[in-house]
Protein backbone atom coordinates (compact mmCIF):
# COMPACT_ATOMS: atom_id res chain seq x y z
CA UNK A 1 0.00 0.00 0.00
CA UNK A 2 1.51 3.46 -1.10
CA UNK A 3 -0.60 6.24 1.04
CA UNK A 4 -0.30 9.10 3.00
CA UNK A 5 -2.82 8.67 6.52
CA UNK A 6 -3.23 10.20 9.54
CA UNK A 7 -3.87 8.52 12.56
CA UNK A 8 -7.64 8.92 12.92
CA UNK A 9 -7.88 7.15 9.04
CA UNK A 10 -9.02 3.43 9.94
CA UNK A 11 -6.68 1.47 8.43
CA UNK A 12 -7.34 -2.57 8.43
CA UNK A 13 -3.62 -3.50 7.46
CA UNK A 14 -1.77 -2.06 10.24
CA UNK A 15 1.17 -4.99 10.32
CA UNK A 16 4.34 -3.55 8.48
CA UNK A 17 7.74 -4.93 8.06
CA UNK A 18 9.65 -2.21 9.37
CA UNK A 19 8.51 0.81 11.09
CA UNK A 20 10.35 3.91 11.29
CA UNK A 21 9.55 7.03 14.01
CA UNK A 22 10.72 10.15 11.87
CA UNK A 23 10.79 11.29 8.56
CA UNK A 24 14.38 13.54 8.95
CA UNK A 25 17.31 12.56 6.08
CA UNK A 26 18.12 10.01 7.74
CA UNK A 27 14.46 8.20 8.64
CA UNK A 28 13.65 8.83 4.19
CA UNK A 29 16.99 7.08 4.06
CA UNK A 30 16.36 3.98 6.20
CA UNK A 31 12.88 4.25 4.65
CA UNK A 32 13.20 4.02 1.15
CA UNK A 33 15.98 1.29 1.24
CA UNK A 34 14.04 -1.16 3.60
CA UNK A 35 11.15 -0.31 1.02
CA UNK A 36 13.07 -0.89 -1.86
CA UNK A 37 14.56 -4.40 -0.82
CA UNK A 38 10.79 -5.49 -0.41
CA UNK A 39 9.89 -4.74 2.82
CA UNK A 40 6.47 -3.06 3.89
CA UNK A 41 7.53 -0.04 5.33
CA UNK A 42 5.76 2.83 6.79
CA UNK A 43 7.35 6.13 8.24
CA UNK A 44 5.68 8.29 11.01
CA UNK A 45 6.10 12.11 10.83
CA UNK A 46 5.19 14.55 12.92
CA UNK A 47 6.10 17.99 11.46
CA UNK A 48 7.02 17.84 8.03
CA UNK A 49 8.35 15.35 5.69
CA UNK A 50 12.43 16.24 5.37
CA UNK A 51 13.07 16.91 8.33
CA UNK A 52 15.35 19.53 10.70
CA UNK A 53 18.04 19.21 8.35
CA UNK A 54 15.40 20.14 5.10
CA UNK A 55 13.54 23.24 6.70
CA UNK A 56 15.46 24.64 10.23
CA UNK A 57 19.43 23.03 9.83
CA UNK A 58 21.59 22.29 7.17
CA UNK A 59 19.55 24.03 4.35
CA UNK A 60 18.68 27.35 5.33
CA UNK A 61 21.49 27.83 7.25
CA UNK A 62 24.54 27.00 4.14
CA UNK A 63 22.12 28.87 1.82
CA UNK A 64 22.15 32.33 4.06
CA UNK A 65 26.40 31.55 3.76
CA UNK A 66 26.52 30.93 0.42
CA UNK A 67 26.13 34.38 -1.26
CA UNK A 68 28.24 35.63 1.05
CA UNK A 69 31.23 33.37 0.26
CA UNK A 70 30.19 33.75 -3.38
CA UNK A 71 30.87 37.74 -3.11
CA UNK A 72 34.02 37.50 -0.79
CA UNK A 73 35.47 34.85 -3.52
CA UNK A 74 35.35 37.61 -6.12
CA UNK A 75 36.38 40.02 -4.01
CA UNK A 76 39.79 38.42 -3.20
CA UNK A 77 40.61 38.65 -7.22
CA UNK A 78 41.79 41.64 -9.14
CA UNK A 79 39.86 41.69 -11.82
CA UNK A 80 36.44 40.30 -10.45
CA UNK A 81 37.03 42.53 -6.72
CA UNK A 82 36.14 45.76 -9.25
CA UNK A 83 33.14 44.11 -10.69
CA UNK A 84 31.38 43.58 -7.30
CA UNK A 85 31.69 46.55 -5.40
CA UNK A 86 27.97 46.34 -3.96
CA UNK A 87 26.41 44.98 -0.65
CA UNK A 88 24.55 41.75 -0.60
CA UNK A 89 21.10 41.32 -1.70
CA UNK A 90 19.43 40.67 1.19
CA UNK A 91 16.11 40.30 0.16
CA UNK A 92 17.11 38.00 -2.83
CA UNK A 93 19.20 36.10 -0.14
CA UNK A 94 16.87 35.74 2.05
CA UNK A 95 13.88 34.54 -1.17
CA UNK A 96 16.95 32.07 -2.15
CA UNK A 97 16.70 30.25 1.51
CA UNK A 98 12.87 30.15 1.14
CA UNK A 99 13.24 28.49 -2.05
CA UNK A 100 15.44 25.67 -0.95
CA UNK A 101 12.83 25.42 2.17
CA UNK A 102 10.84 25.34 0.16
CA UNK A 103 8.58 27.60 2.26
CA UNK A 104 8.28 25.30 5.04
CA UNK A 105 6.14 23.01 2.70
CA UNK A 106 6.77 19.26 2.46
CA UNK A 107 4.80 18.47 -0.87
CA UNK A 108 7.54 17.65 -3.13
CA UNK A 109 9.40 14.87 -0.17
CA UNK A 110 5.79 13.53 0.37
CA UNK A 111 5.95 12.94 -3.34
CA UNK A 112 9.51 11.12 -3.14
CA UNK A 113 8.08 9.36 0.03
CA UNK A 114 4.98 7.73 -2.18
CA UNK A 115 7.16 7.35 -5.03
CA UNK A 116 9.21 5.19 -3.04
CA UNK A 117 6.56 2.86 -1.69
CA UNK A 118 6.64 3.86 1.90
CA UNK A 119 3.35 4.60 3.67
CA UNK A 120 3.46 7.65 5.73
CA UNK A 121 1.43 8.22 8.75
CA UNK A 122 1.66 11.35 9.91
CA UNK A 123 1.31 11.96 13.67
CA UNK A 124 3.38 11.79 16.80
CA UNK A 125 5.05 8.46 17.72
CA UNK A 126 5.56 6.22 20.56
CA UNK A 127 6.67 2.96 21.27
CA UNK A 128 4.00 1.05 23.12
CA UNK A 129 4.82 -2.46 23.13
CA UNK A 130 6.86 -4.71 21.30
CA UNK A 131 7.62 -4.12 17.62
CA UNK A 132 4.77 -1.62 18.47
CA UNK A 133 4.14 1.96 18.01
CA UNK A 134 0.92 4.16 18.70
CA UNK A 135 0.70 7.32 16.68
CA UNK A 136 -1.49 9.75 17.50
CA UNK A 137 -2.57 12.95 16.14
CA UNK A 138 -0.78 16.14 16.66
CA UNK A 139 -3.96 17.64 18.59
CA UNK A 140 -4.53 14.45 20.12
CA UNK A 141 -7.83 13.71 18.15
CA UNK A 142 -7.10 9.86 16.99
CA UNK A 143 -4.49 7.03 17.58
CA UNK A 144 -3.68 4.13 15.30
CA UNK A 145 -1.86 1.48 16.43
CA UNK A 146 1.26 0.14 13.97
CA UNK A 147 3.08 -3.36 14.39
CA UNK A 148 6.40 -4.42 12.59
CA UNK A 149 7.10 -8.24 11.28
CA UNK A 150 10.76 -7.02 11.19
CA UNK A 151 11.69 -3.79 13.15
CA UNK A 152 11.08 -0.45 14.77
CA UNK A 153 13.55 2.16 13.54
CA UNK A 154 13.80 5.48 15.91
CA UNK A 155 14.76 8.59 13.57
CA UNK A 156 13.21 11.16 15.72
CA UNK A 157 16.42 13.81 15.44
CA UNK A 158 17.49 15.99 18.16
CA UNK A 159 16.08 19.65 19.33
CA UNK A 160 18.05 22.59 20.91
CA UNK A 161 19.23 22.54 24.36
CA UNK A 162 17.97 25.60 26.38
CA UNK A 163 20.14 25.83 29.37
CA UNK A 164 19.12 26.47 32.47
CA UNK A 165 19.40 30.06 32.62
CA UNK A 166 17.33 33.17 35.18
CA UNK A 167 14.53 34.56 33.29
CA UNK A 168 15.16 32.60 29.84
CA UNK A 169 11.30 31.27 29.73
CA UNK A 170 10.39 34.48 29.76
CA UNK A 171 12.15 36.12 26.93
CA UNK A 172 10.80 33.84 23.65
CA UNK A 173 14.71 33.20 23.02
CA UNK A 174 15.44 31.95 19.51
CA UNK A 175 17.27 28.93 18.70
CA UNK A 176 18.68 27.77 15.43
CA UNK A 177 15.05 27.16 13.94
CA UNK A 178 14.54 31.03 14.41
CA UNK A 179 17.39 31.95 13.56
CA UNK A 180 17.70 29.87 10.34
CA UNK A 181 14.32 31.17 9.30
CA UNK A 182 14.21 34.69 10.18
CA UNK A 183 12.55 36.61 7.81
CA UNK A 184 14.72 39.57 8.44
CA UNK A 185 18.47 40.98 10.07
CA UNK A 186 17.58 41.54 13.60
CA UNK A 187 19.57 44.77 14.36
CA UNK A 188 21.30 43.60 17.62
CA UNK A 189 22.08 40.45 17.86
CA UNK A 190 23.41 38.17 20.55
CA UNK A 191 24.33 34.23 20.40
CA UNK A 192 25.49 32.28 23.15
CA UNK A 193 27.48 29.62 22.37
CA UNK A 194 30.74 28.90 20.38
CA UNK A 195 30.04 25.78 18.57
CA UNK A 196 28.96 25.39 14.86
CA UNK A 197 25.72 26.47 15.09
CA UNK A 198 26.89 30.25 16.83
CA UNK A 199 29.53 30.69 14.81
CA UNK A 200 27.97 29.90 11.09
CA UNK A 201 25.05 31.90 12.25
CA UNK A 202 26.76 35.01 13.69
CA UNK A 203 28.48 35.20 10.28
CA UNK A 204 26.01 34.81 8.32
CA UNK A 205 23.56 37.30 10.07
CA UNK A 206 26.92 39.72 10.53
CA UNK A 207 26.40 40.14 6.43
CA UNK A 208 23.12 40.33 6.19
CA UNK A 209 23.43 43.66 8.65
CA UNK A 210 22.86 42.18 12.15
CA UNK A 211 25.19 43.89 14.72
CA UNK A 212 26.11 40.30 16.32
CA UNK A 213 27.66 40.14 19.75
CA UNK A 214 28.68 35.82 20.17
CA UNK A 215 29.21 35.32 24.25
CA UNK A 216 31.10 32.13 24.34
CA UNK A 217 31.41 30.17 28.05
CA UNK A 218 35.04 28.81 26.46
CA UNK A 219 38.63 30.11 25.43
CA UNK A 220 37.97 29.43 22.14
CA UNK A 221 35.54 28.58 19.51
CA UNK A 222 34.98 25.17 17.80
CA UNK A 223 36.42 24.04 20.93
CA UNK A 224 36.20 20.29 19.57
CA UNK A 225 38.48 21.05 16.74
CA UNK A 226 42.54 21.67 16.65
CA UNK A 227 43.24 24.93 18.30
CA UNK A 228 44.29 26.55 14.97
CA UNK A 229 40.56 26.76 13.86
CA UNK A 230 39.38 28.30 16.68
CA UNK A 231 42.08 31.08 16.09
CA UNK A 232 41.44 31.43 12.21
CA UNK A 233 37.74 31.51 13.29
CA UNK A 234 37.81 33.64 15.42
CA UNK A 235 39.79 36.13 14.05
CA UNK A 236 37.80 36.12 11.25
CA UNK A 237 34.82 36.53 12.92
CA UNK A 238 36.46 39.79 15.00
CA UNK A 239 37.44 41.14 11.54
CA UNK A 240 34.38 41.03 9.84
CA UNK A 241 33.02 43.40 13.19
CA UNK A 242 31.60 40.62 15.05
CA UNK A 243 31.83 41.24 19.22
CA UNK A 244 32.94 37.60 20.73
CA UNK A 245 33.29 37.87 24.41
CA UNK A 246 35.51 34.83 25.58
CA UNK A 247 35.20 33.29 28.98
CA UNK A 248 31.67 34.43 29.92
CA UNK A 249 28.31 33.18 31.38
CA UNK A 250 25.34 34.75 31.22
CA UNK A 251 23.32 34.47 34.53
CA UNK A 252 20.00 35.69 33.76
CA UNK A 253 18.06 37.45 31.19
CA UNK A 254 15.34 40.01 31.25
CA UNK A 255 12.57 41.39 28.57
CA UNK A 256 11.00 45.02 28.84
CA UNK A 257 7.47 43.83 27.51
CA UNK A 258 7.79 43.27 23.61
CA UNK A 259 10.89 45.02 23.60
CA UNK A 260 14.63 43.91 23.72
CA UNK A 261 15.90 41.52 26.21
CA UNK A 262 19.38 41.96 28.82
CA UNK A 263 21.29 39.36 29.50
CA UNK A 264 23.29 40.02 32.75
CA UNK A 265 27.07 38.50 31.95
CA UNK A 266 28.90 36.89 35.13
CA UNK A 267 31.04 39.87 35.50
CA UNK A 268 28.29 42.08 36.08
CA UNK A 269 27.96 43.34 32.56
CA UNK A 270 24.91 43.59 30.42
CA UNK A 271 24.10 42.89 26.72
CA UNK A 272 20.70 44.45 25.17
CA UNK A 273 19.40 42.62 21.85
CA UNK A 274 16.41 42.56 19.93
CA UNK A 275 16.87 38.77 19.15
CA UNK A 276 18.72 36.20 21.98
CA UNK A 277 19.98 32.78 20.08
CA UNK A 278 20.77 30.44 22.16
CA UNK A 279 22.98 27.79 20.13
CA UNK A 280 24.53 25.95 23.48
CA UNK A 281 24.13 22.16 21.96
CA UNK A 282 21.29 19.68 21.47
CA UNK A 283 19.40 17.10 22.80
CA UNK A 284 17.82 13.61 21.63
CA UNK A 285 14.14 13.71 20.77
CA UNK A 286 12.92 10.94 22.93
CA UNK A 287 11.35 13.01 25.82
CA UNK A 288 8.20 10.68 25.17
CA UNK A 289 8.96 8.03 22.94
CA UNK A 290 8.05 5.22 25.25
CA UNK A 291 11.34 4.04 25.79
CA UNK A 292 10.55 2.82 29.19
CA UNK A 293 8.72 -0.40 27.30
CA UNK A 294 12.58 -1.50 26.20
CA UNK A 295 13.81 -0.56 29.70
CA UNK A 296 15.52 2.71 28.39
CA UNK A 297 15.09 6.12 29.56
CA UNK A 298 12.88 8.58 27.34
CA UNK A 299 15.08 11.82 27.24
CA UNK A 300 18.18 10.10 26.84
CA UNK A 301 19.89 9.19 23.39
CA UNK A 302 19.45 5.49 22.41
CA UNK A 303 22.66 3.43 22.50
CA UNK A 304 22.75 1.30 19.70
CA UNK A 305 26.00 -1.18 18.24
CA UNK A 306 27.44 -1.13 15.30
CA UNK A 307 24.52 -1.95 13.35
CA UNK A 308 22.43 0.68 15.12
CA UNK A 309 20.71 -1.46 17.19
CA UNK A 310 19.79 -1.36 20.81
CA UNK A 311 21.83 -3.87 22.43
CA UNK A 312 18.77 -6.43 24.21
CA UNK A 313 16.23 -5.65 21.95
CA UNK A 314 16.63 -7.19 18.71
CA UNK A 315 13.75 -5.41 16.95
CA UNK A 316 14.92 -1.56 18.30
CA UNK A 317 17.16 0.55 15.76
CA UNK A 318 18.03 4.35 16.46
CA UNK A 319 19.88 6.01 13.56
CA UNK A 320 20.65 9.85 13.41
CA UNK A 321 20.85 12.67 15.82
CA UNK A 322 18.56 10.29 17.79
CA UNK A 323 21.47 8.02 18.81
CA UNK A 324 24.07 10.86 19.28
CA UNK A 325 26.95 8.88 18.21
CA UNK A 326 27.52 12.16 15.35
CA UNK A 327 24.82 15.14 15.28
CA UNK A 328 25.37 15.00 11.24
CA UNK A 329 23.29 14.82 8.03
CA UNK A 330 25.93 12.43 6.23
CA UNK A 331 26.61 10.33 8.96
CA UNK A 332 22.73 9.72 10.01
CA UNK A 333 22.40 8.43 6.34
CA UNK A 334 25.15 6.34 6.74
CA UNK A 335 24.22 4.65 9.36
CA UNK A 336 20.53 4.23 7.81
CA UNK A 337 22.80 2.58 4.65
CA UNK A 338 23.69 0.42 7.51
CA UNK A 339 21.05 -0.16 9.56
CA UNK A 340 18.55 -0.68 6.60
CA UNK A 341 21.09 -3.56 4.88
CA UNK A 342 21.19 -5.29 8.42
CA UNK A 343 17.33 -5.06 8.92
CA UNK A 344 16.73 -6.68 5.39
CA UNK A 345 19.73 -9.20 6.04
CA UNK A 346 18.10 -10.61 9.62
CA UNK A 347 14.92 -10.59 7.30
CA UNK A 348 16.19 -12.59 5.30
CA UNK A 349 18.07 -14.56 7.69
CA UNK A 350 21.48 -13.66 5.98
CA UNK A 351 24.59 -12.25 7.63
CA UNK A 352 24.77 -8.75 8.39
CA UNK A 353 26.86 -7.34 5.48
CA UNK A 354 29.31 -4.61 7.03
CA UNK A 355 28.88 -2.19 9.92
CA UNK A 356 29.45 1.26 11.13
CA UNK A 357 33.30 1.50 11.40
CA UNK A 358 33.44 5.27 10.36
CA UNK A 359 31.10 6.30 13.09
CA UNK A 360 34.49 5.87 15.36
CA UNK A 361 37.61 7.26 12.91
CA UNK A 362 36.41 8.72 10.17
CA UNK A 363 33.61 11.87 11.14
CA UNK A 364 34.01 14.26 8.49
CA UNK A 365 32.42 17.77 8.80
CA UNK A 366 32.53 21.35 7.15
CA UNK A 367 32.26 24.36 8.88
CA UNK A 368 30.65 26.49 6.27
CA UNK A 369 32.55 29.87 7.97
CA UNK A 370 34.89 32.07 6.14
CA UNK A 371 37.14 30.60 6.46
CA UNK A 372 36.12 27.94 5.92
CA UNK A 373 36.66 24.67 8.23
CA UNK A 374 36.66 21.01 7.09
CA UNK A 375 38.11 18.12 9.39
CA UNK A 376 37.94 14.34 9.69
CA UNK A 377 39.19 11.68 11.80
CA UNK A 378 40.86 12.60 15.04
CA UNK A 379 42.45 15.62 16.64
CA UNK A 380 46.36 15.67 17.73
CA UNK A 381 44.63 15.57 21.32
CA UNK A 382 42.22 12.87 20.73
CA UNK A 383 44.76 10.79 18.93
CA UNK A 384 47.04 11.26 21.79
CA UNK A 385 43.92 10.55 24.58
CA UNK A 386 43.64 7.18 22.62
CA UNK A 387 47.01 6.40 23.02
CA UNK A 388 47.74 6.35 20.13
CA UNK A 389 51.83 6.62 18.82
CA UNK A 390 51.41 9.73 15.99
CA UNK A 391 52.49 13.40 15.14
CA UNK A 392 50.98 16.41 13.23
CA UNK A 393 52.54 17.44 10.59
CA UNK A 394 51.38 21.27 9.04
CA UNK A 395 51.24 23.33 6.22
CA UNK A 396 50.67 26.64 5.17
CA UNK A 397 47.95 26.63 2.14
CA UNK A 398 48.82 29.59 1.35
CA UNK A 399 52.24 29.13 0.17
CA UNK A 400 50.57 26.88 -2.32
CA UNK A 401 50.16 27.83 -5.95
CA UNK A 402 46.74 26.14 -6.18
CA UNK A 403 45.52 28.83 -3.41
CA UNK A 404 47.72 31.77 -4.32
CA UNK A 405 45.33 31.37 -8.08
CA UNK A 406 42.39 31.05 -5.71
CA UNK A 407 42.41 34.17 -3.89
CA UNK A 408 44.82 37.20 -3.38
CA UNK A 409 46.73 36.59 -0.10
CA UNK A 410 45.08 33.74 0.56
CA UNK A 411 45.33 32.38 4.15
CA UNK A 412 45.08 29.00 5.30
CA UNK A 413 46.73 26.13 6.91
CA UNK A 414 46.49 22.35 6.68
CA UNK A 415 47.29 19.37 9.00
CA UNK A 416 47.63 15.38 9.17
CA UNK A 417 47.31 13.30 12.47
CA UNK A 418 49.42 10.76 11.07
CA UNK A 419 49.74 7.30 13.36
CA UNK A 420 53.32 6.60 13.72
CA UNK A 421 52.76 2.81 13.48
CA UNK A 422 50.31 2.11 11.33
CA UNK A 423 51.98 4.78 8.90
CA UNK A 424 48.15 6.23 8.27
CA UNK A 425 46.46 9.01 8.35
CA UNK A 426 43.98 9.12 10.84
CA UNK A 427 42.98 12.93 10.83
CA UNK A 428 42.89 15.92 8.72
CA UNK A 429 41.88 19.43 9.36
CA UNK A 430 42.01 22.35 6.50
CA UNK A 431 41.17 25.84 7.48
CA UNK A 432 40.58 28.41 4.63
CA UNK A 433 38.37 29.42 1.65
CA UNK A 434 37.42 26.87 -0.43
CA UNK A 435 38.45 24.17 1.70
CA UNK A 436 35.19 21.69 1.91
CA UNK A 437 35.59 20.54 -1.33
CA UNK A 438 39.36 19.47 -0.48
CA UNK A 439 37.62 17.01 2.21
CA UNK A 440 36.72 14.02 0.68
CA UNK A 441 40.05 13.28 -0.70
CA UNK A 442 41.04 13.34 3.33
CA UNK A 443 38.05 10.81 3.96
CA UNK A 444 38.81 8.41 1.96
CA UNK A 445 42.72 8.66 3.19
CA UNK A 446 40.96 8.35 6.78
CA UNK A 447 38.75 5.63 5.99
CA UNK A 448 40.60 3.81 4.04
CA UNK A 449 43.28 3.66 6.11
CA UNK A 450 45.50 4.09 3.14
CA UNK A 451 49.14 3.80 3.76
CA UNK A 452 51.84 6.54 3.41
CA UNK A 453 53.69 4.58 0.96
CA UNK A 454 50.83 4.04 -1.10
CA UNK A 455 49.98 8.42 -1.35
CA UNK A 456 52.69 8.92 -2.86
CA UNK A 457 51.56 8.00 -5.77
CA UNK A 458 48.23 9.77 -5.44
CA UNK A 459 49.81 13.05 -7.61
CA UNK A 460 47.35 16.27 -6.84
CA UNK A 461 46.43 18.20 -10.40
CA UNK A 462 48.57 21.31 -11.02
CA UNK A 463 47.91 24.19 -10.19
CA UNK A 464 45.03 23.45 -7.48
CA UNK A 465 44.93 23.51 -3.70
CA UNK A 466 45.24 19.79 -2.92
CA UNK A 467 48.83 20.00 -4.64
CA UNK A 468 49.14 21.09 -0.28
CA UNK A 469 49.00 16.84 -0.26
CA UNK A 470 52.76 16.73 -1.84
CA UNK A 471 54.02 19.16 0.63
CA UNK A 472 52.51 17.38 3.41
CA UNK A 473 54.16 14.69 2.05
CA UNK A 474 57.37 15.87 2.00
CA UNK A 475 56.84 16.88 5.82
CA UNK A 476 56.46 13.30 6.52
CA UNK A 477 59.52 12.27 4.69
CA UNK A 478 58.11 10.68 1.87
C1 LIG B 1 21.46 25.11 12.46
C2 LIG B 1 21.94 23.73 12.10
C3 LIG B 1 22.71 23.55 10.97
C4 LIG B 1 23.15 22.28 10.62
N1 LIG B 1 23.94 22.15 9.51
C5 LIG B 1 24.39 20.94 9.15
C6 LIG B 1 25.20 20.77 8.01
O1 LIG B 1 25.54 21.73 7.32
N2 LIG B 1 25.60 19.52 7.68
C7 LIG B 1 25.25 18.45 8.42
O2 LIG B 1 25.64 17.33 8.09
N3 LIG B 1 24.49 18.57 9.53
C8 LIG B 1 24.05 19.79 9.90
N4 LIG B 1 23.26 19.91 11.02
C9 LIG B 1 22.86 18.70 11.74
C10 LIG B 1 21.66 18.04 11.01
O3 LIG B 1 20.59 18.96 10.93
C11 LIG B 1 21.21 16.80 11.76
O4 LIG B 1 22.33 15.95 11.98
C12 LIG B 1 20.17 16.05 10.95
O5 LIG B 1 19.03 16.83 10.76
C13 LIG B 1 19.79 14.73 11.65
O6 LIG B 1 18.85 14.07 10.87
P1 LIG B 1 17.78 13.10 11.57
O7 LIG B 1 16.97 12.55 10.45
O8 LIG B 1 18.47 12.20 12.50
O9 LIG B 1 16.90 14.07 12.47
P2 LIG B 1 15.95 15.29 12.10
O10 LIG B 1 16.40 15.99 10.88
O11 LIG B 1 15.85 16.07 13.37
O12 LIG B 1 14.56 14.62 11.77
C14 LIG B 1 13.83 13.93 12.74
C15 LIG B 1 12.38 13.91 12.33
O13 LIG B 1 11.65 13.12 13.27
C16 LIG B 1 10.42 13.76 13.54
N5 LIG B 1 9.96 13.30 14.86
C17 LIG B 1 10.52 13.53 16.07
N6 LIG B 1 9.87 12.89 17.03
C18 LIG B 1 8.85 12.23 16.43
C19 LIG B 1 7.82 11.37 16.89
N7 LIG B 1 7.71 11.04 18.17
N8 LIG B 1 6.94 10.87 15.98
C20 LIG B 1 7.04 11.19 14.67
N9 LIG B 1 8.01 11.98 14.17
C21 LIG B 1 8.90 12.49 15.03
C22 LIG B 1 10.76 15.24 13.51
O14 LIG B 1 9.61 16.02 13.29
C23 LIG B 1 11.74 15.28 12.33
O15 LIG B 1 11.07 15.50 11.12
C24 LIG B 1 22.82 21.17 11.42
C25 LIG B 1 22.04 21.34 12.56
C26 LIG B 1 21.61 22.60 12.91
C27 LIG B 1 20.77 22.76 14.15
N1 LIG C 1 28.13 22.64 9.33
C1 LIG C 1 27.70 21.64 10.08
O1 LIG C 1 28.05 20.48 9.87
C2 LIG C 1 26.80 21.92 11.23
C3 LIG C 1 26.26 23.17 11.42
C4 LIG C 1 25.49 23.40 12.54
C5 LIG C 1 25.24 22.36 13.43
N2 LIG C 1 25.75 21.15 13.20
C6 LIG C 1 25.55 20.06 14.15
O2 LIG C 1 24.62 20.44 15.12
C7 LIG C 1 25.11 20.14 16.40
C8 LIG C 1 24.70 21.22 17.36
O3 LIG C 1 25.43 22.42 17.15
P1 LIG C 1 25.62 23.45 18.33
O4 LIG C 1 26.47 24.55 17.85
O5 LIG C 1 24.29 23.75 18.93
O6 LIG C 1 26.35 22.57 19.41
P2 LIG C 1 27.91 22.36 19.73
O7 LIG C 1 27.95 21.21 20.62
O8 LIG C 1 28.71 22.38 18.49
O9 LIG C 1 28.32 23.69 20.52
C9 LIG C 1 27.69 24.03 21.71
C10 LIG C 1 28.38 25.26 22.28
O10 LIG C 1 27.62 25.74 23.37
C11 LIG C 1 28.46 25.88 24.51
N3 LIG C 1 27.63 25.63 25.69
C12 LIG C 1 27.10 24.47 26.09
N4 LIG C 1 26.34 24.67 27.20
C13 LIG C 1 26.41 25.99 27.48
C14 LIG C 1 25.82 26.82 28.46
N5 LIG C 1 25.04 26.32 29.40
N6 LIG C 1 26.10 28.15 28.42
C15 LIG C 1 26.89 28.66 27.48
N7 LIG C 1 27.46 27.93 26.50
C16 LIG C 1 27.21 26.61 26.51
C17 LIG C 1 29.59 24.90 24.30
O11 LIG C 1 30.71 25.29 25.04
C18 LIG C 1 29.78 25.01 22.79
O12 LIG C 1 30.57 26.13 22.47
C19 LIG C 1 26.60 20.00 16.30
O13 LIG C 1 27.01 18.89 17.05
C20 LIG C 1 26.87 19.79 14.85
O14 LIG C 1 27.24 18.46 14.61
C21 LIG C 1 26.54 20.91 12.13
Amino acid sequence: MTSTDSPDQSDTEDAYDVIVVGAGPVGENLAGRTAAAGLRTVIVESELVGGECSYWACMPSKTLLRSGHALRAAERVAGSAEAVRGPLDVEKVLRRRDEFIHDLDDSSQVEWVEDAGITLVRGVGRLVGERTVAVRDRDGSGERVLTARQAVALATGSRANLPPLDGLDDVAPWTSREITNAKAAPRRLVIVGGGVVAVEMAQAWSWLGSEVTLVVRGQAVLERNEPFVGEAVLAALRNDGITVLLGRESTSVTRDGDGPRTLTLDDGSTLTCDELVIATGRKPRTDDLGLDVVGLKDGDYVEVDDTLRTPGTPWLYAVGDVNGRALLTHQGKYQARIASDAIVARARGEEVPYTAVADHRAVPQVVFTDPEVAAVGLTLQEAKDAGRSCRMVEYDLGSVAGAAVQADGYTGKVALVVDEDAQTVIGATFVGQDVAEMLQAATIVVAAEVPLSALRHAVPAYPTMSEVWLRLMEELGQ
